[in-house]
């Protein structure tokens, strides 16, 4: 790790909702660059030095996907420590925000083939295995802190705790 390298990672998730009730939907896709490259994962990534979180997962946002979203569309709704015991140099401090008004319609890039999935029926068998435990939470409105600790396989999910706000 380089010395002027924030530890734990500084990093956003941006999830974007559309529709109401059972026809809800949740924009994810295949990742198919860098870290976690094959999960399914929501839109997002590194903070850069000096910029707001929200402003992140905006950016993000429309880099990956080319959705756009205004300054004040976006809610702050967990921060989730992920953490990798054999691996520390990839511990990530994630902010997720949740957006549900949005401009454009999703364009693949070259990190994320983004397609929207009902959130009755989430894509988790594709995710990161700790998914499970905090995608449904956040959409269906709870806000928390959670701590994810990763297996020794940096696959498979130790533990999982959650800290309402
Ligand atoms: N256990 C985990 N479960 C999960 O769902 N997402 C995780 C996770 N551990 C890390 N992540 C996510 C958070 C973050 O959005 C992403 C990694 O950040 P990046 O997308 O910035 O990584 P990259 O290697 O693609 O970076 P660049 O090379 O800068 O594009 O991985």
């Amino acid at each position: 790790m380089s010395a002027n390298k924030t530890h734990p990672q500084p990093v956003v998730l941006m999830l974007v909702l559309r529709g109401q009730g059972e026809r809800q939907e949740v924009l994810l896709g295949r990742k198919l660059t860098g870290f976690g490259a094959g999960n399914m994962v929501a839109p997002g990534g590194k903070i850069e030095p000096g910029e707001q979180a929200a402003a992140a997962a905006i950016r993000e946002l429309e880099e990956e996907t080319g959705l756009q979203v205004t300054e004040s569309a976006p809610v702050h709704r967990a921060t989730i420590l992920f953490r990798f015991p054999v691996r520390p140099a990839s511990d990530m401090d994630c902010q997720v925000f949740l957006a549900t008004s949005y401009q454009g319609e999703p364009v693949a890039s070259e990190e994320l083939e983004p397609r929207w999935y009902p959130v009755a029926n989430l894509p988790v068998d594709h995710m990161w295995q700790d998914a499970e435990h905090w995608l449904p939470l956040i959409i269906g409105g709870e806000m928390f802190t959670a701590t994810v600790i990763m297996a020794q396989d940096n696959l498979g999910v130790e533990s999982v705790q959650i800290t309402p706000w």
